[in-house]
């Protein structure tokens, strides 16, 4: 687009093609209406309005953006990249990668940006997730609830990582995903196998979700939004 349709701000771009689409169309009109004052004068009224609306439609992005910025965590094979994947495009692949280090992704919904760190759940990566979890909005731990093997392990290393100092108080949302595979817990025995009840200085929230059939994954949106600190 044109060349004011896109300002860049320290905070990202903002869209100005609105604005710039209601400019066009108004000096469009100005030249071909030009014989006629009445339908000028008209015209100007609506240009002006509709100029007025665009421009609070600017000043709204501006003033009331959010942004929230968490790590998702978990063990390897839990679904962190699926769910991101899922949240970001709606797109599910049985075919994955293992996340090496970590991965971020910006993913806008609404008027709330999140900026995700989704990282590797290999034994290898773990003693990283403190660190990309200091600051963040909220924690999100995700864990293969059909995965009865390493449950303990999984609920191991969480209560490990709430035990940080650098951690205390943020807020923490514990997925039991994969819950499209039979055999998978219920909510219930999900959460007392990953001894939820006993984290008390924190808020904690438990959804039991599916990536694969997108089960509950409005709900974990929902909540996302709802964590996300405003910028100004
Ligand atoms: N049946 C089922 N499989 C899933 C679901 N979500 C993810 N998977 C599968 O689980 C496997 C691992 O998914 P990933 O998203 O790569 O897991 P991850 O937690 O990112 O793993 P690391 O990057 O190694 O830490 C892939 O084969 C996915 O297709 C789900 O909801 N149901
Ligand atoms: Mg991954």
């Amino acid at each position: 687009m044109g060349s004011f349709s896109q300002l860049a701000t320290k905070d990202g771009i903002l869209d100005f093609q609105h604005l710039e689409l209601v400019l066009i169309v108004f000096l469009g009109n100005l030249g071909c209406k030009s014989g006629t004052m009445k339908e000028l004068r008209g015209f100007c009224g609506t240009a002006v309005v509709s100029v007025v609306v665009a421009i609070g439609r600017v000043e709204r992005g501006l003033f009331f953006k959010q942004e929230m910025e968490l790590s998702l965590i978990g063990l390897q094979n839990a679904g962190k990249t699926s769910l991101v994947n899922v949240i970001a495009t709606g797109g599910y692949s049985e075919d994955m990668i293992p996340t090496v280090g970590f991965n971020m992704r910006k993913v806008t919904k609404g008027n709330v940006t999140i900026k995700l760190w989704d990282l590797g759940g290999q034994p290898r990566f773990r003693s990283m997730w403190e660190r990309y979890c200091r600051a963040v909005s909220a924690i999100v731990y995700v864990v293969d609830a059909a995965d009865f093997d390493n449950l303990s392990v999984s609920r191991s290393e969480l209560h490990d990582l709430l035990s940080k100092p650098s951690l205390s108080g943020i807020p923490l949302l514990v997925l039991g995903n994969k819950i499209d595979k039979p055999g998978a817990l219920s909510k219930e025995d999900f959460m007392e196998q990953m001894g939820l009840k006993s984290i008390t200085d924190r808020e904690v929230c438990c959804y039991m979700i599916s990536c694969k059939n997108s089960t509950n994954i409005d709900t974990v949106i929902d909540w996302l939004v709802k964590h996300s600190k405003s910028k100004n």
